[in-house]
């Protein structure tokens, strides 16, 4: 999966007033540029409105791009959607992809004729998938009288018994108990291993990534913020804060010890600065020094991600 640069860009009309509507352009995605290679599980977070789904919806070829280069496993995604399906499974922890009123092993013939899958190939998945998601009694009932749980498994088979070489997981465990989750989590696990099945996982739960991923990815207004390890993203977190400065016109980045400026737009500069100092001396330094107007002190967003997701898993 290779993406460079790829934006996307929606056009959004807001009311403003009785009559008058105003054009809006929302970036959701904004030039991101990642590599996952064959056989990675990488975590995909962010907060609400970070930009995920929409990632998600581009590498499945729901969205086209407004920018960028965009491959999954060698197939322009939007160009080829159609092709692209047969390399990839997705898996949505909030619907369903099965049939409703059609029990399971219904909803998996009608896959293995969609996707033409070779009938000794498809058995031996559906048996796999049997096996490991402890499916057996489930097969005869109606997807619409399953619990959570059991759809999710369901889903997750559902998704695999095309042999694809991607599989996108949005939320897989969300609503689910916890004995439910571990079996989810480890049904990936071993798919990986066995399959070399690339994972790329969308999740709030930490816990998933710890179990499942070797790598994580945060995304914030439509950036990567940070791509690693886990273990190196809560130290990522917890190193920085930002001083955003308003200054009463624009100029060239401006120079205070203990920090470097990270962005600049017009008269406003971020300069990132490490969490362990007082932010005191600085702004004193900064309202000395320059022409201010005003100042603030932020979190990092990143910190700010994790914080939540913690939050999350203490209250879950
Ligand atoms: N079809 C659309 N039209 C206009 N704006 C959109 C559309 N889809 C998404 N957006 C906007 O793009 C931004 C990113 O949304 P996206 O759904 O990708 O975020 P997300 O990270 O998946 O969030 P969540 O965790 O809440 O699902 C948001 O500001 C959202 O309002």
């Amino acid at each position: 999966m290779a993406l460079d640069g790829v934006e996307k860009v929606f056009d959004v009309r807001r009311r403003v007033g009785l009559l008058r509507r105003e054009k809006r352009q929302v970036r959701a995605v904004d030039g991101l540029t990642f590599r996952v290679a064959r056989g990675e599980m990488v975590g995909y977070i962010g907060p609400n409105g970070a930009g995920k789904s929409t990632t998600i919806k581009m590498l499945t070829g729901i969205l086209t791009p407004s920018g960028g280069r965009l491959r999954v496993a060698g197939i322009d995604p939007a160009r080829e959607r159609t092709r692209l399906a047969r390399r990839i499974g997705v898996v949505f922890g909030q619907r369903t992809t099965l049939w409703w009123d059609l029990p399971l092993r219904d909803s998996y013939r009608l896959v293995h004729r969609m996707y033409r899958v070779p009938d000794a190939r498809f058995r031996e998945n559906l048996d796999r998938c049997v096996e490991l998601l402890d499916l057996g009694d489930l097969l005869d009932v109606p997807v619409r009288q399953l619990s959570l749980g059991q759809r999710m498994r369901g889903d997750i088979a559902a998704a695999l018994l095309h042999d694809p070489d991607v599989l996108y997981l949005d939320e897989p465990t969300i609503g689910l108990d916890i004995v439910s989750k571990a079996r989810v989590r480890e049904f990936l696990r071993d798919l990986n291993a066995e399959r070399g099945t690339t994972v790329l996982l969308t999740t709030h739960d930490l816990t998933d990534i710890e179990q499942v991923c070797t790598r994580v990815m945060v995304i914030d207004h439509g950036r990567l913020m940070y791509d690693g390890t886990l273990g190196g993203l809560h130290e990522a977190g917890a190193g920085e804060r930002t001083l955003v400065v308003d200054l009463e016109r624009e100029l060239p980045p401006i120079e205070v010890a203990g920090t470097r400026v990270v962005r600049v737009e017009g008269p406003r500069q971020w300069l990132a600065f490490p969490a362990s100092a007082s932010a005191a001396p600085l702004v004193a330094e900064v309202a000395g020094a320059y022409p201010l107007v005003d100042l603030s002190v932020r979190e990092p967003d990143i910190e700010a991600v994790i914080a939540k997701m913690y939050e999350e898993r203490r209250s879950a």
